[in-house]
């Protein structure tokens, strides 16, 4: 058996946490063979709970699980990880926007890039997930300047997984026959998900979704906008924010970074954008289509078509994330140009 690796998440008292510990301490993550010792991040008053949740991951008896650190010092939690999943700050309730979220959140994530940079391993690879993510993100690595910035990542799988989720239902196929769907640009209802590049396996044959789905209404409209809302529409109903598609998104991203993605496939995470592809500005943490090596490094696919259509569509949810990273640095008084 390897060395256990460390893995911190963050919000571990939390509801997405509830759903994604047990995947993680079991091997669905970093791999069946590789066991972890898992840091466990919460702020004081959710401690007793927290000991409640370390109580049932140790009986769940793992082999896997080498050790579990429950913590409310994020300096303690992050010490020596390899990995970093940050889910912990303040969901939005129904009529919000994630953007609403961030002067209630950002500051979570100063804190937090500041202990990683001090504490973590340099090769640390940090998932944010807290909303509105791409922003957090983006001041979790402005804190974390020791950090290659390649390693801050934002979580945009459960919005791909949702966009491969209606494509499939459309076309009486399994999800996982429905490959290379792409969302642009920011976790929020600006994103663009896009499937002029996607394809479905039906018969025995690969088509360009546009074929299979036979209704370029349905996919220049609702379809946009379905998974454009989908959040909010499982809190109205919920009168929760997603949790259980979350852990999901979580386990998948973490998987395909760890791992690497399969030949001939993309998926999409929100990554610092060079200010060279695909017309998106720099400093912002954009999702991108991105193919990741066995050595987890990754890189954004280039050369795919983007039409009028797209364009407009991408400017959008790049306005949105140029307003957001503004707001956030006044608010923090960072100074941009470093
Ligand atoms: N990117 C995505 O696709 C996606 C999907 C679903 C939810 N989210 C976001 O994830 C976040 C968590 O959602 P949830 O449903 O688990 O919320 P939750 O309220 O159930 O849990 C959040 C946990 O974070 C803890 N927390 C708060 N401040 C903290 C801090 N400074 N350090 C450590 N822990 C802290 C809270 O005490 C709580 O236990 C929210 O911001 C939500 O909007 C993102
Ligand atoms: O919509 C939310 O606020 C929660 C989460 O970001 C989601 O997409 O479900």
């Amino acid at each position: 058996m390897s060395e256990p690796i460390r893995v911190a998440v963050t919000g571990a008292a939390g509801q997405i946490a509830y759903s994604l510990l047990y995947s993680i301490a079991r091997g669905e993550v970093f791999g069946p063979t590789q066991p972890v010792v898992m840091t466990l991040l919460d702020i004081a008053p959710m401690m007793g709970v927290l000991n409640g949740v370390v109580m049932e991951l140790m009986d769940c008896a793992l082999p896997l699980l080498s050790n579990v650190i429950p913590t409310d010092d994020p300096e303690v939690a992050f010490a020596n990880v390899d990995a970093a999943i940050l889910v912990g700050a303040m969901p939005r309730r129904e009529g919000m926007e994630r953007k609403d979220l961030l002067k209630a959140n950002v500051k979570i994530f100063m804190v937090q890039g500041k202990a990683l940079d001090k504490v973590a391993k340099k090769n640390v690879k940090v998932l944010v997930v807290g909303n509105p993510a791409n922003t957090n993100a983006l001041i979790t690595k402005k804190f974390a300047p020791s950090i290659p910035k390649e390693n801050f990542t934002a979580m945009t799988r459960l919005d791909q997984n949702r966009a491969q989720a209606q494509i499939a239902a459309r076309c009486a196929v399994p999800c996982n026959s429905v490959r290379n769907v792409i969302i642009w640009g920011n976790h929020s209802s600006t994103q663009f998900p896009d499937v002029r590049h996607a394809v479905v396996s039906k018969d025995g044959k690969d088509l360009p979704v546009y074929d299979a789905v036979k209704d370029d209404a349905w996919l220049k409209g609702d379809f946009i906008t379905t998974v454009q809302k989908r959040g909010a529409a499982v809190i109205a109903a919920r009168k929760l924010s997603s949790a259980m598609s979350a852990a999901k998104g979580i386990v998948d991203h973490m998987k395909d970074w760890w791992a690497g993605t399969k030949e001939g496939e993309y998926v999409s995470m929100g990554v610092i954008s060079d200010g060279n592809t695909y017309g998106v500005g720099k400093d912002l943490i954009f999702s991108f289509p991105c193919k990741v090596a066995a050595d987890h490094s990754y890189q954004v696919v280039g050369g795919l078509d983007i039409d009028t259509f797209s364009r407009e569509k991408l400017d959008i949810t790049a306005k949105e994330l140029t307003e957001e990273r503004d707001d956030a640095y006044a608010f923090l008084e960072v100074d941009s140009n470093l």
